[in-house]
């Protein structure tokens, strides 16, 4: 696939249930950016088991859940999720690649109404979400958090460029 050239955008954080390089029971995403989109290429594995063969639809739903948070990089704003809705449209197998692709529709004050899709590497659409997050202050992380941790979750990394494809 002609990914080479896509920005790679850095994890929320090491730890990160969806993106975090440091978790071992997370998704481990990896996250570019084409143009005003993210995008991830994921392929659910015996760990998202849900039926015999299938994913599970939470991990679906986190696995929308986190590439939206990607698309505050987009929109350069902190927001977090105050509802997710997942359409699952069609079984999703274990192994199969999937695109996961997600924008932001668009914005009313505060509110960032966000549209994501999963496209198997057949072209079939298996699921689709739309998500509303609320913008917040960086103190929204603050009494849960080491200052450290959430500092660390907001520095700017600079943008990678994808090797390979
Ligand atoms: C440029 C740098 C960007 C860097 C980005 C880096 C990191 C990403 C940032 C953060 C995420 C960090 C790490 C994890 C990463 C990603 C994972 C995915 C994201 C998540 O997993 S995140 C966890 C799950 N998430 C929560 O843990 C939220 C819990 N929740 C709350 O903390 C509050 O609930 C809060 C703060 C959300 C809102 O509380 P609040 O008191 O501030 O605001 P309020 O309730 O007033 O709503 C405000 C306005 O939205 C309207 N409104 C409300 N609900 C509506 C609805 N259903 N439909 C239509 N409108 C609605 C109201 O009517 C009002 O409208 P108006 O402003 O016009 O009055």
């Amino acid at each position: 696939m002609a990914d080479s050239g896509f920005a790679s955008l850095p994890p929320h954080h090491p730890q990160c249930l969806g993106c975090g390089p440091d978790n071992p029971a997370g998704l481990q995403l990896s996250v570019y950016r084409d143009g005003d989109e993210v995008f991830t290429d994921l392929a659910f594995d015996a760990r998202h088991r849900g039926a015999p063969g299938l994913a599970h639809g939470g991990a679906i739903s986190a696995a929308c859940d986190d590439l939206f948070g990607f698309v505050l990089y987009v929109v350069e704003e902190i927001a977090v999720t105050r509802t997710l809705t997942v359409e699952y449209r069609a079984p999703v197998p274990l192994g199969q690649r999937h695109r996961i692709t997600a924008r932001l529709h668009h914005r009313d004050g505060r509110r960032l109404h966000l549209e994501a899709a999963g496209v198997g590497d057949d072209g079939v659409t298996r699921f689709t979400a739309q998500a509303l997050f609320i913008v917040v202050d960086i103190d929204h992380f603050s009494d849960h958090g080491t200052e450290h941790d959430v500092h660390a979750m907001f520095t700017q990394h600079p943008l990678r460029t994808r090797e390979g494809g």
